[in-house]
């Protein structure tokens, strides 16, 4: 049986979606997170200096959205058809392009502040509006069955909510989607049992 080790901080972050893969599969993993005192000297030892990484056996892969999508192809949940792929890979690029425009790592209160609450405020709404109406009456966001564009949906939206809880006013598909990804029992279980952090 392959050994599989997550490295990543203790935090939801780019590791989640990665750790729901893991509950959903049912697959035995080591979830290694960095204490912050430990990184400087970790980051060299690492390939590409950043995190999260997998090790299936020895071999090291990097890019959260790579591992996730080899979790995903390995699970039966990246999309039926080659075409489904694609449109789970467009959604999940669509939410990431979006988490990534935040300055997570910005070192000035004032200036983060400024552009998390405009990012929240001005960009947000059009973005959720046009994951809805994708979404319309399907079940999940693409084919008829889960795929990890439902996950990463379910992932990325915790943190928007915790960023800013208003967001749940509207676009009422989208939420009801999160609740059926959050009641899936692998997943319910997970959240239940995953350390607490802030992000
Ligand atoms: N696109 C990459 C981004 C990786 C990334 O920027 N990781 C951050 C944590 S979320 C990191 O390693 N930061 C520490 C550093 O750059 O020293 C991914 O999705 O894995």
């Amino acid at each position: 049986m392959s050994h599989y080790k997550l490295t990543y901080f203790n935090l939801r972050g780019r590791g989640e979606i990665i750790r729901y893969l893991f509950a959903y599969s049912g697959i035995k993993y080591e979830d290694y997170r960095i204490e912050w005192a430990d990184w400087p000297s970790i980051k060299p030892t690492i390939p590409f200096g950043k995190v999260p990484i997998l090790e299936i056996d020895g071999v090291i892969i990097h890019q959260s959205l790579a591992i996730a999508r080899y979790l995903a192809k390995e699970n039966g949940v990246a999309g039926k058809t080659p075409l489904e792929q694609a449109l789970v890979d467009a959604i999940v690029d669509t939410i990431d392009d979006f988490m990534s425009m935040f300055p997570w790592a910005e070192k000035d209160h004032d200036v983060k502040q400024r552009v998390f609450d405009d990012l929240l405020t001005n960009t947000a709404p059009g973005l959720l509006q046009d994951l809805e109406k994708f979404l319309g009456n399907k079940n999940w966001l693409v084919g008829e069955s889960l795929t990890w564009a439902d996950f990463y949906w379910d992932v990325c939206s915790t943190t928007l909510l915790s960023l800013k809880s208003d967001l749940e006013d509207s676009n009422p598909k989208l939420w009801v989607l999160k609740r059926r990804v959050q009641a899936l029992p692998a997943i319910a279980a997970w959240i239940q049992q995953r350390p607490k952090t802030i992000l």
